[in-house]
């Protein structure tokens, strides 16, 4: 789980910072991060976990709402027509929502903790 959520976490900064304002007033290219929770689909499918960490990770999914890949799908399109470059989108349940880790700080804010 450790090298799975390692690469999450590779791949989202990665997507944040080729997003970033700067690059998206260059290139006028979007980059958006998707991060669906638990969906139905060939790798939910089968065992991923094993060992020690089986009995925790049926503990955290439990309770969790899953989703089918046509509902992210149906998400992602209105994700795109919506969102800023740069920005992350969770996908739980079909519904979308943005990702508040993901909002930079505002030109203002940046000024603010450069210049004051
Ligand atoms: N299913 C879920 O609950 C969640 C999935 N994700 C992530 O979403 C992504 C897709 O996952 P799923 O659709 O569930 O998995 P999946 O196993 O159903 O689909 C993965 C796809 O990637 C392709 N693939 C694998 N290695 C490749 C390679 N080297 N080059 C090109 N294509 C390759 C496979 O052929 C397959 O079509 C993964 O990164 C997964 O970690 C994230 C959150 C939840
Ligand atoms: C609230 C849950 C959010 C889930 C996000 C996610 O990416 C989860 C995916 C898992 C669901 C079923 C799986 O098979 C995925 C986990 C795969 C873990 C693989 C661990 C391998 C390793 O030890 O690095």
């Amino acid at each position: 789980m450790v090298s799975y959520s390692s690469s999450k976490y590779a791949s989202s900064t990665f997507s944040k910072s080729l997003g970033h304002p700067y690059n998206f007033k260059r290139t006028g290219i979007r980059i958006v991060a998707l991060c669906p929770e638990l969906t139905h689909t060939a790798m939910t499918a089968k065992q991923t976990v094993w060992g020690d960490q089986l009995e925790d990770y049926k503990k955290v999914i439990k309770d969790a709402v899953w989703q089918e890949p046509d509902e992210v799908g149906k998400a992602v399109v209105q994700i795109f027509k919506i969102a800023d470059s740069g920005t992350a989108w969770r996908i739980s349940g079909g519904k979308h929502t943005l990702a508040p880790a993901y909002q930079y700080l505002t030109d203002e804010e940046i000024e603010k903790a450069l210049y004051m």
